[in-house]
């Protein structure tokens, strides 16, 4: 079965069950704290599996003038009724050791009273307890769906909890507490299914079917002498019911989890025992697990397990809703075979839409004529002279959805004028297969005899808005145009920034770029690898730099680009003035404290991160720096954290690549490669690689490390990726 199919029967179970999961996941949060303060009160005794029933009856008697009955209920509460010395009738909670009476029997409190009677039935009797039992088995099988689609996200059973691509903050922590939850949702759920069942005995009938067992008439003997309350623990008990007479046909009633028995009052002989059918150990063991009564650690499970669902329907459903806000935004202003410019989308989930519909506007923006459509909705274009192609990958090097039935209609249809096409493949390096479906529309798309590529194909991975500008550029270039992409706008409240003092700027060098240092006026918690995040006031749009740490203070390394709006403000800004921005965590991308070694790759600015966590490698991680600049120049304003580290021996050694310092240009892949041997050998020792740069950098970088994996370690480099050992941040 596709992806899709999960996907949508994931979303409309939840769509139909909403309210009453509501209603049952908010009832169940205050059910779950009655067995946590059971659990805390006193006479919710830990000793019963060290106490036979004999020993307390032998207390008991010493103390009461009779014992009528005792009981272990499902709080783990002893529990005794009894006549006392004075004649009285009393029923308290007991300590089995001493038999002292500990408090007495408690009414269950009206809250949870309210809150039972709401979860069980919705006050609606019958008819409610049929509904809740329904609705169980809704939030059943969307907890069945949901883990197919982990399986699926995941690539198989053996990845289900390796990396989770992050796409956005609520998808990521849909499928990270998805795979930690969807097991203890699946037993509430089945539970509370097989309950109302009970409830409405359609399960087979659970009555005691006693046998008479022969015994040799034993002489009588003291009841505390019985073997069978000498061999039943209490934790074993449910009740004990006293004869109701002397009389020698009256019997004690043992009711113990595994059975009742019919035991002799004068000579403890068992008469008649019945074993506990299995459907009543599956009730009780339904209600332990639904109600989490007895244990404080599943009644914890339990309630995070509420918040859970919680979570998941508010995020399930704002993912849904941005989908379809995406899908539904855009209206086409030209038809098909009037549009110049056709852009065709393929996607699964969505996110391709925001980059393909951005691309729309700008070549609308720039008077140009242009239909957006899916792949699957392929046609023919009587006036196209390009066709643009973004499409994701999904499944294993899969197409997505909207693009099912591209390859079919690329066969049967056909364009009769000679038409220019570039494909962007949307993917994500975790996946063995990545973009292979972009890929594979741009080689079917070369063989169309008149369809000609006007620029290779793009990758781009875990959506990088950077890199899809990179392309932007790229195409630009290529069409003689300057389509403009705005960026994402911020929803970052203004008043939320904080106060930063420039400390030091250096001076421009000749790439146009410097160092800044800034310092939080109040004390903030930060790490080198996070972002700091600048809304300049001309544009408020945001600007974000990975910053290193040193001292306590921030330094980043930026260019003055000529119409950069955020990077010619900072270029001139004094010492000693006050600005305002916003650090923001990076934790995929902070210094691995796990590893024995680092390698740290970056170009120009992107060695900013790593001047911090080499200055913070107090516990003198191995690390390596490689770095790609233009000339020695370009180097100069970092030299002076280089040297101290490897003084200090923070930082083991440095390779730097000039692209301009002679006449063979030398980048930072190229370094890489020389050092193949080294790279492969730490990867296979679990060493962890860092990389931060341009895009463009990192590109070449993967394929270089790609190719050194495969040909000394025979493994490709989303291996190596998925464990972990690739961090990366570039821009
Ligand atoms: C279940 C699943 C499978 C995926 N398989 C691949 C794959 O094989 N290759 C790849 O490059 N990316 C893969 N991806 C990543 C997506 O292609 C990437 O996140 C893309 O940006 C999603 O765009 P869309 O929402 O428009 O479909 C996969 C993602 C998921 C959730």
């Amino acid at each position: 079965m596709t992806i899709s199919i999960w996907r949508y029967s994931h979303f409309a179970l939840a769509i139909s069950s909403f309210v009453f999961i509501l209603l049952a996941t908010l009832t169940g949060i205050i059910l779950a704290f009655e067995p946590i303060s059971n659990q805390l009160k006193p006479y919710a005794v830990s000793n019963t599996g060290t106490v036979n029933v004999a020993e307390t009856l032998t207390v008991l008697q010493n103390e009461y003038d009779e014992v009528v009955s005792l009981e272990v209920d499902s709080n783990n509460f002893v529990k005794a009724s009894v006549f006392s010395l004075e004649g009285d009738s009393e029923t308290f909670y007991l300590d089995p050791k001493t038999g002292k009476k500990i408090g007495d029997i408690e009414k269950k409190a009206p809250i949870f009273e309210f809150a039972t009677n709401l979860h069980r039935s919705l006050f609606l009797k019958s008819t409610g307890r049929f509904l809740v039992g329904l609705f169980s088995f809704l939030l059943f099988l969307i907890s069945v769906t949901g883990i197919q689609l982990i399986l699926k996200r995941q690539g198989g059973i053996k990845k289900f909890f390796s990396k989770v691509v992050k796409e956005n903050i609520l998808q990521y922590y849909h499928v990270v507490l998805g795979r930690w939850f969807l097991i203890p949702i699946v037993i509430i759920t089945l539970t509370g299914v097989y309950l109302s069942l009970e409830k409405f005995n359609l399960l087979p009938s659970s009555q005691l079917k006693h046998e008479a067992l022969e015994h040799n008439t034993s002489k009588k003997q003291a009841v505390n002498d019985f073997e069978i309350f000498n061999t039943t623990n209490l934790d074993h008990l449910i009740s004990l019911e006293f004869p109701f007479s002397e009389d020698e046909e009256d019997y004690f009633i043992l009711k113990t989890k595994s059975g009742e028995f019919y035991v002799n009052q004068y000579t403890g002989d068992v008469l008649s025992k019945a074993k506990t059918p299995m459907v009543s150990k599956l009730s009780y063991w339904s209600v332990i697990l639904h109600t989490g009564q007895g244990t404080i650690i599943w009644s914890i499970v339990l309630l995070l397990s509420c918040f859970a669902i919680l979570f998941f329907m508010y995020s399930g459903f704002a993912m849904s809703l941005k989908r379809l806000g995406e899908r539904s935004k855009l209206k086409n202003k030209f038809n098909k075979n009037a549009a110049e410019y056709v852009i065709l989308i393929g996607t699964e989930t969505g996110h391709t839409n925001k980059f393909a519909h951005q691309f729309y506007n700008a070549l609308l923006k720039a008077g140009k004529s242009v239909y957006v459509s899916t792949l699957n909705q392929y046609s023919n274009y009587k006036n196209a002279k390009q066709i643009i192609v973004f499409t994701s990958t999904y499944g294993e090097g899969e197409a997505p959805t909207s693009a099912k039935q591209f390859k079919k209609l690329l066969r049967s249809v056909k364009q009769e004028q000679t038409i220019d096409f570039s494909v962007v493949g949307f993917g994500s390096l975790m996946y063995p297969e990545y973009c292979k479906y972009a890929v594979e529309v741009d080689d079917f798309l070369e063989k169309q005899y008149n369809f000609k590529r006007s620029l290779p194909i793009f990758k781009i991975n875990n959506q990088s808005f950077e890199a899809f500008k990179t392309w932007v550029n790229q195409w630009n270039e290529v069409n003689q145009l300057q389509l403009i992409i705005e960026p994402p706008k911020s929803n970052v409240k203004l008043k939320t920034l904080k106060d930063f003092k420039v400390i030091r700027r250096t001076e421009l060098n000749r790439d146009e770029t410097f160092v800044i240092q800034l310092k939080p006026h109040k004390k903030m918690k930060f790490q080198s690898g996070d972002l700091i995040g600048f809304y300049p006031k001309e544009d408020g749009v945001e600007r974000l730099y990975s910053i290193g740490k040193i001292d306590g203070d921030i330094i980043l390394s930026i260019k003055k680009y000529e119409f950069g709006i955020c990077s010619s403000w900072l270029s001139q800004l004094q010492t000693s003035e006050t600005i305002k921005a916003k650090v923001k965590r990076n934790l995929d991308f902070h210094f691995p404290t796990y590893t024995k070694e680092v390698i740290m790759i970056a170009n120009g600015t992107g060695i900013a991160p790593f001047l911090g966590m080499i200055n913070q490698n107090h516990l003198n991680v191995k690390t390596h720096l490689f770095w790609g600049g233009r000339t020695k120049q370009s180097l100069e304003i970092y030299q002076n954290y280089i040297e101290k580290a490897l003084e200090t021996e923070a930082l083991n050694s440095v390779n730097v690549a000039y692209s301009q310092e002679q006449d063979n240009k030398i980048y930072v892949q190229d370094i890489i490669k020389e050092h193949s041997v080294f790279i492969a050998n730490a990867l296979k020792n679990e060493a962890v690689i860092m990389i931060c740069g341009s895009i463009a950098m990192q590109n070449r970088v993967l394929e270089m490390l790609d190719q050194i994996t495969i040909e000394k370690l025979k493994q490709p480099l989303h291996k190596f990726e998925n464990n972990e050992q690739i961090l990366m941040d570039c821009y």
